[in-house]
């Protein structure tokens, strides 16, 4: 012992998040303790299967937390797994509720309030804390990272492990910086931010990295808007988004924690900051205020414009490959380039997801919706993201404001998100959606979806056609 110390290295929060989950490290390979493993009906069946053949117990199940949102219907959830007429979907619900009570995992049935999609109830019920490591078998398990969490989506075969270990084999990602200075523009959301993002990053721009995103638009940015961001920092190709937690953090917290939990956690917490001076891998810089309403026209969610823009022409694109993803993409939705994205015509709205089908999701709608109806071209439905939010809006109101404006009004689930439950579109419509993803078949076989905000949406439902939200305020 020299009794020297190396100084302390600055780091990133993603890199204190590894050091302090740690298990062993060789070669580049290393295991990460799991603090929250999260479970949804369709990734969790076989990793449960393999468990029992194998004989091993589940490790933490009190770290464990099951529901079933994926395959949900969104009507008549009070009748339990005996209404749902999809036999696969009903089958895939009991395994869940069977293997949940068989290994003494926490689980939530279909009508117990606190169901709902599980990147909306994890945090909700406080179960989603700053510091942690969390994962599921899903893509959008990045959305935690909100709080200031290592959250990221496993496949079935880490399902498996986690479940007996506790533990992950990782590799470390890169670190990708972006910083969001300025002011979003009034009504301009998370939403809009994160698919101007992902417009100017590529879906595959972020492959490979953790974000941390921050600045001053970041900071001013609500719990439910942050989510909404760490949500879809997968659509760039990250491996986890992530948000150092500060005040908004710990207030939404406050509300959703034991007191002295909460006090107790409160310093540890605010530790979780990148260093100055830590080293990024890349950095990337944004004006919140160069940001409006953003939709998309295409079949990736980076193929996104300015509500004001024009369909992109692929003939302007030098590179061959960018010009034939275009094409595709412009015969999948039938839109021609050159002519305005404002103006064209929808036929489904949908409001919910992951991405939001939160309480604020809610509230921005039904601020442009009240007094209004929806078009009479249009089918709209607004699922809200659990029944605890579901609940919250029906104590406002916001159920009646949907309701008298032409909206079916849904129990929670993924519903029309990835059509794996009876929501979903009929060949060849055309949906604007609150949603995160507009692949081909994505919402349907030969359906359409354009993403945007919740405003961007019901000002679609009003008129019919993708519309500036702004129009109508
Ligand atoms: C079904 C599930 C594995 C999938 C995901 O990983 O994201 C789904 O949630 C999605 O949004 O496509
Ligand atoms: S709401 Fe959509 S994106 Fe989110 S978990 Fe469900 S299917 Fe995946």
């Amino acid at each position: 012992m020299t009794g020297k110390t190396a100084p302390a290295r600055p780091q990133t929060l993603y890199e204190k998040l590894w050091d302090a989950h740690l298990v062993a490290e060789d070669n580049g390979e290393a295991i990460l303790y799991i603090d929250l493993h999260m479970l949804h009906e369709v990734t969790s069946p076989q990793a449960f299967s393999r468990l029992k053949a194998l004989g091993r117990p589940l490790r933490r199940p009190d770290l464990t937390l099951a529901m079933a949102d994926h395959c949900v219907p969104t009507i008549r959830q009070e009748l339990g797994t005996p209404g749902i007429e999809d036999t696969a979907s009903r089958l895939q619900i009991e395994a869940l509720s069977r293997n949940s009570a068989e290994f003494g995992v926490e689980h939530y049935t279909l009508g117990d309030l606190r169901n709902g999609i599980v990147h909306v109830v994890g945090p909700e019920l406080g179960r989603t804390l700053p510091g942690m490591t969390i994962v599921c078998g899903d893509s959008h398990t990045s959305t935690h990272g909100a709080f200031g969490a290592l959250a990221f989506g496993i496949g079935t075969s880490e399902i498996e492990h986690v479940m007996a270990t506790q533990a992950i084999r990782q590799r470390k990602s890169k670190n990708l910086q972006i910083i969001v200075n300025g002011q979003l523009q009034e009504g301009i959301t998370a939403k809009d931010l994160a698919l101007k993002l992902i417009s100017v990053l590529g879906v595959d721009g972020a492959t490979d990295h953790v974000i941390e995103y921050s600045g001053e638009a970041i900071s001013t940015l609500s719990m439910e808007g942050r989510m909404t961001l760490c949500n879809m920092s997968i659509e760039a190709g990250a491996r986890a988004g992530l948000i150092a937690p500060d005040e908004t953090t710990f207030a939404y917290l406050k509300q959703r924690m034991p007191a002295d939990a909460w006090a107790a956690h409160l310093p540890g917490w605010r530790a979780l900051q990148t260093d100055e001076d830590a080293l990024f891998d890349r950095t990337v810089t944004l004006n919140a205020s160069d940001v409006g309403p953003v939709v998309s026209w295409g079949i990736n969610p980076a193929q996104s414009i300015a509500i004001d823009a024009q369909i992109p022409d692929p003939r302007d694109q030098a590179d061959p490959r960018v010009r034939a993803v275009m094409e595709r993409a412009l015969g999948y939705m039938q839109l021609a380039p050159g002519t305005p994205i404002a103006g064209t015509a929808i036929d489904r709205v949908f409001i919910g997801s992951c991405t939001n089908g939160r309480i604020e999701d809610l509230r921005a709608a039904a601020i442009i919706l009240k007094g209004r109806k929806v078009h009479g071209s249009v089918k709209a439905i607004v699922v809200p993201g659990s029944g605890l939010v579901r609940q919250a809006a029906e104590d406002e109101g916001l159920d009646k404001i949907f309701m008298d404006a032409g909206f079916e009004w849904r129990q929670p689930g993924c519903s029309m998100c990835a059509a794996m439950n009876s929501d979903r579109l009929s060949p060849g419509e055309r949906c604007a959606s609150t949603s995160n993803r507009n692949f081909e078949n994505r919402q349907g076989p030969a359906g359409r979806t354009h993403l945007m905000s919740p405003a961007m949406a019901t000002a679609a439902a009003i008129t019919g056609q993708i519309t500036d939200f702004r129009t109508l305020i």
